[in-house]
């Protein structure tokens, strides 16, 4: 028999009595389905267990993943673009734009070289992918004014449609390349438009940092090393072993309130004003692509969190203070580390990117939740 379960069949159930709510409570504990919150009071960081449902990453998944509506159209879910794929990298870009797919968006944009455009097209008939960007051993001198105009113009063409861009997987370093990517970022900035900046995004930030200050739509998701190269250019000193909430929320702060994801062992996110870790069991795996992953999923939470700020009615409002970008954060962090955990239970050491992307449906996890809340004794 085929059966449906809903984010919100699932809640209406775990209110449907209180103990069975409490025992269904503790199986998602048990299942790694947690998040904590620090709290910074004064520069002093006091962190806290949150003892209700509202207040875990699924409950933040909840309310802001949009119902699957009849009357909406095509686009309404999400329209992603992904900036990155070059010679040397084909997969990361790929990896980002197929998860804002399966995660449930609507379309997903990649802009990439030329050489990486065919690659790419090759992986999956479902992504867009543009062949507009251009790097330096193809661009003579007196002929890069113009190719960069004609770069931004490619790209401008589309932008207005976005409801939120990932900037960097697989964008490789090229510096003219980069400099035109800046254009982009910027263009983006001044039309309101989320923007994830990860991999080779954050190398080009990490070194211009105006392209990004102030900018409370930016997300930044470093992994250890994109974090030591952006504390030592913004914070001039080595990272923290101990103080990290205290170090991230000040580093999101000196580049004016950005949120930022430091990836690690547990996930922490600040826009310099909270902390938040996200601690579910991931997977023992450390395969390329994860990260790749994780920024196309932070991508289409984050617009929704912005499009449909309490999509579900019925759910907690304890994280309405949050700022979407923390919301799409936490929540595309918990998914990541879930579907990689389903993976790796499955494959072991054999587990790919490819396998994680398989078990992020949603409805996938919920099911799994559910199955342990009624095989519970
Ligand atoms: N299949 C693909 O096309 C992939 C392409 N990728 C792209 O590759 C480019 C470079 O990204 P990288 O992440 O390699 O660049 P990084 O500069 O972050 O990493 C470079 C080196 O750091 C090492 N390293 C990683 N984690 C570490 C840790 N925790 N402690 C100490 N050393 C560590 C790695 O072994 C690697 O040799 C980006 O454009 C990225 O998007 C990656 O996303 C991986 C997958
Ligand atoms: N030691 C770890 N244990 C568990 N999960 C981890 C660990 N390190 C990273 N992760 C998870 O893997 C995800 C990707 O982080 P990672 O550090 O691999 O990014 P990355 O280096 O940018 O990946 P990519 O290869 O895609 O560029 C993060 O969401 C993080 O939660
Ligand atoms: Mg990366």
């Amino acid at each position: 028999m085929n059966f449906i379960i809903s984010p919100i069949c699932l809640e209406n159930c775990m209110l449907s009595s209180s103990s069975v709510y409490r025992r269904q409570l503790f199986v998602l504990r048990s299942l790694g389905v947690y998040c904590c919150r620090i709290h910074m009071e004064g520069g002093l960081a006091m962190r806290t267990g949150l003892s209700n449902l509202g207040d875990d990453a699924v409950g933040i998944i909840r309310k802001i993943t949009p119902k699957l509506d009849p009357s909406h159209h095509k686009g309404q879910a999400g329209k992603i673009a992904v900036i990155g794929g070059c010679r040397e990298y084909t997969g990361a870009p790929y990896f980002a734009a197929v998860s804002a797919l399966k995660i449930g968006a609507d379309l997903s944009h990649v802009f990439c070289t030329k050489d990486a455009a065919a690659v790419i097209k090759s992986y999956s008939p479902e992504l867009i992918v543009h062949p507009v960007l251009e790097e330096s051993y193809n661009v003579r001198d007196d002929e890069r004014a113009s190719v960069s105009a004609k770069v931004l113009g490619e790209v401008m063409k589309w932008m207005e449609r976005f409801d939120c861009i990932v900037i960097g997987p697989g964008l490789g370093r090229d510096p003219f390349l980069l400099s035109c990517v800046g254009n982009i970022m910027a263009q983006a900035r001044e039309a309101k438009i989320p923007t994830v900046i990860d991999g080779d995004g954050l190398f080009l930030v990490t070194d211009n940092l105006d392209l990004v200050k102030g900018n409370s739509l930016a997300i930044l998701t470093p992994n250890v090393n994109e974090y030591k190269r952006l504390v030592e250019k913004v914070l001039h000193c080595e990272v923290h072993d101990q103080d990290t909430s205290d170090e991230l929320a000040s580093l999101a702060r000196s580049i004016g309130g950005v949120t930022i994801l430091r990836k690690g062992k547990t996930d922490l996110i600040s826009d310099g004003s909270s902390v938040n870790e996200v601690s579910i069991f991931g997977s023992p795996r450390r395969c390329g692509g994860q990260g790749d992953i994780l920024s196309g999923s932070v991508a289409v939470f984050s617009a929704w969190a912005r499009l449909y700020p309490s999509a579900n009615k019925d759910a907690s409002s304890t994280q309405s203070s949050l700022n979407p970008m923390v919301l799409g954060s936490i929540s595309g962090s918990a998914l990541l580390r879930k579907a990689a955990s389903l993976a790796f239970e499955k494959k072991r050491r054999s587990t790919l990117t490819e396998d994680i992307i398989e078990c992020l449906g949603m409805r996938y996890l919920i099911f799994i939740i559910q199955f342990y809340l009624s095989t519970c004794p």
